[in-house]
C-alpha cells in the first residue's frame, strides 16, 4: 500500500474521538452508607465537603452522611429546596465553589442539583441515591425542568456512587416502581433513536444502545421479583439504573434513555406540574410510543402493572384532554430530538390513542 493511501486511511480512522466519563467507585449494597468515609479517603478529594440533600432526604440519609464525615472533613450543607430549579442550582453552585468536593444525597432532583453545581464549580461529585427512582444516579447528564420544558444539561459525572439498598428499600415503593418505569422506557427510547438514525442519519452508538436495551430487558424479565420494601428488589433496580446511566455516559447524551415517551413526560410536567413522578409519566408515555412503533405495548403495560407503576394518566391525576395536549406538545420539547411523535400525530389520532390505550 502506498504511503499516501496509508495516510488517507489513518486520517479516516483516527479523526474520531470520544470522551466518556464513568464513575470510578460504585458501591451498592446493605448499609454501604457506612462506607462513605472510606470512599472519600480512597478518592482523596479534599478536606472540605458540601452535602446537598432535600427536606426529607436529609432526615433519611443526609444527616447520617454529615455525621460520618464530621470528624475528618469540614462539612457544609445545602438544602435543595423545591422551587425555581435554576435558582436552586445557582445557589448550590456558589456553595459548591467554597467546598473541596460535593455529595448529593437524595432523589433525582437533589442528585441533579448537586451534579450540575459540581460541574459549574469544577468540583468532584459523589452520588448517594436515597431512592431507585431515576437513571440519573450514575450518569453525566442532568434533566432540569424549565418553562420551555425539561432541558438536558451536561453535568459532573459522579466519581463515586454509594447506593445503600437498606435505605432504598425503605423508601416509598412508588419511587422504586417509578425507577423501573424509567428503565423500561429505554425500550422505546432506543426505537426512537434507531428511527432517527435510519430516517435522518443521526449518529448512533451501538454499545450505548445495546446496553440500554439489555438493561430494560433484564428488568422486564425480573418484573415478578420487584416487590415493595424488598432489599433484593432495590438491588436489582439500582444496578439497572447504574447500567442505564452508564449507557447515557457512553453515548454522551440521554438519547439511550430518553425518546418520545420522555418528551411526553416533560410536556406533562409543564401542563400538569407536580402530577406523577418522572418515571411514572415516562412509563405511561412508553405505552403509546411502543404502540406507534408497532411493538409489544401490552407487554409494557402488564410489566408496569406487575411492579405497581401507573399505566394511565388518570392514575396520576391527569385527565385525558391534558394527556392529548401533552402528546401534541411533546414535539415542541427539544425539537432536535426526533421521535415517533414527530411522524404525523394529529389531534384526532392523539385523542383516539389516549382513548384506546389508556382504558382502565
Ligand atoms: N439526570 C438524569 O438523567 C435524570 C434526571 N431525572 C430528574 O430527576 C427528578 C425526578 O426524580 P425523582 O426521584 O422521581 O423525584 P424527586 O427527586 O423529586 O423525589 C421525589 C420525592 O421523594 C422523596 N424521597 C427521595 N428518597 C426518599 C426516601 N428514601 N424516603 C422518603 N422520601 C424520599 C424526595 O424528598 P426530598 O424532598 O428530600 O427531595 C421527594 O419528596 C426530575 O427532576 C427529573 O428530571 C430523572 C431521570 C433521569
Ligand atoms: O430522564 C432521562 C433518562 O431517563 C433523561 O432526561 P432528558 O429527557 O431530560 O434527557
Ligand atoms: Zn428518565
Amino acid at each position: 500500500m502506498s504511503a499516501d493511501r496509508i495516510n488517507l486511511l489513518r486520517t479516516k480512522v483516527f479523526d474520531k474521538s470520544k470522551w466518556m466519563q464513568l464513575p470510578r467507585d460504585v458501591v451498592i449494597g446493605h448499609d454501604v452508607i457506612e462506607q462513605i468515609p472510606a470512599v472519600c479517603e480512597d478518592l482523596a478529594l479534599g478536606d472540605s465537603v458540601l452535602i446537598v440533600s432535600g427536606s426529607r432526604t436529609r432526615d433519611v440519609a443526609g444527616k447520617r452522611v454529615e455525621a460520618l464525615l464530621a470528624g475528618s472533613y469540614d462539612v457544609a450543607t445545602f438544602a435543595a429546596s423545591v422551587g425555581d430549579p435554576l435558582e436552586t442550582i445557582r445557589k448550590a453552585e456558589a456553595a459548591a465553589a467554597e467546598a473541596g468536593f460535593v455529595i448529593g444525597v437524595g432523589g433525582g432532583r437533589v442528585i441533579d442539583t448537586a451534579k450540575i453545581a459540581s460541574y459549574n464549580a469544577d468540583r468532584h461529585f459523589i452520588s448517594v441515591p436515597t431512592a431507585a427512582s431515576h437513571d440519573g444516579i450514575a450518569s453525566s447528564r442532568a434533566s432540569v425542568p424549565t418553562a420551555e420544558g425539561n432541558v438536558s444539561l451536561a453535568a459532573e459525572p459522579p466519581i463515586a456512587v454509594v447506593a445503600d439498598t437498606a435505605i432504598i428499600a425503605s423508601a416509598p415503593h412508588r419511587l422504586l416502581a417509578s425507577g423501573c418505569a424509567d428503565i423500561m422506557a429505554n425500550c422505546t427510547a432506543i426505537l426512537d433513536w434507531e428511527l432517527s438514525h435510519r430516517l435522518r442519519g443521526e449518529p448512533i452508538s451501538e454499545y450505548a444502545l445495546t446496553l440500554s436495551r439489555m438493561t430494560a430487558e433484564i428488568l422486564f424479565q425480573n418484573a415478578d421479583l420487584i416487590k415493595p420494601h424488598s432489599e433484593e428488589s432495590a438491588w436489582i433496580v439500582t444496578k439497572a439504573l447504574v447500567s442505564s446511566g452508564v449507557a447515557m455516559s457512553i453515548a454522551g447524551s440521554s438519547r439511550p434513555g430518553s425518546g418520545g415517551e420522555h418528551k411526553f413526560s416533560h410536556a406533562l410536567e409543564r401542563l400538569a406540574p407536580g402530577k406523577g413522578l418522572h418515571g411514572e409519566k415516562c412509563g405511561i408515555g412508553a405505552i403509546i410510543t411502543m404502540y406507534l412503533h408497532g411493538g409489544d405495548w401490552e407487554g409494557i403495560r402488564s410489566s408496569l402493572q406487575k411492579i405497581g407503576a401507573p399505566t394511565t394518566p388518570a392514575e396520576i391525576g391527569v385527565d385525558d384532554e391534558t394527556a392529548v395536549a401533552a402528546l401534541l406538545a411533546a414535539r415542541t420539547i427539544r425539537p432536535e430530538r426526533f421521535t415517533i411523535l414527530d411522524m404525523g400525530l394529529t389531534e384526532e389520532s392523539a385523542r383516539d390513542l389516549v382513548k384506546m390505550l389508556y382504558r382502565e
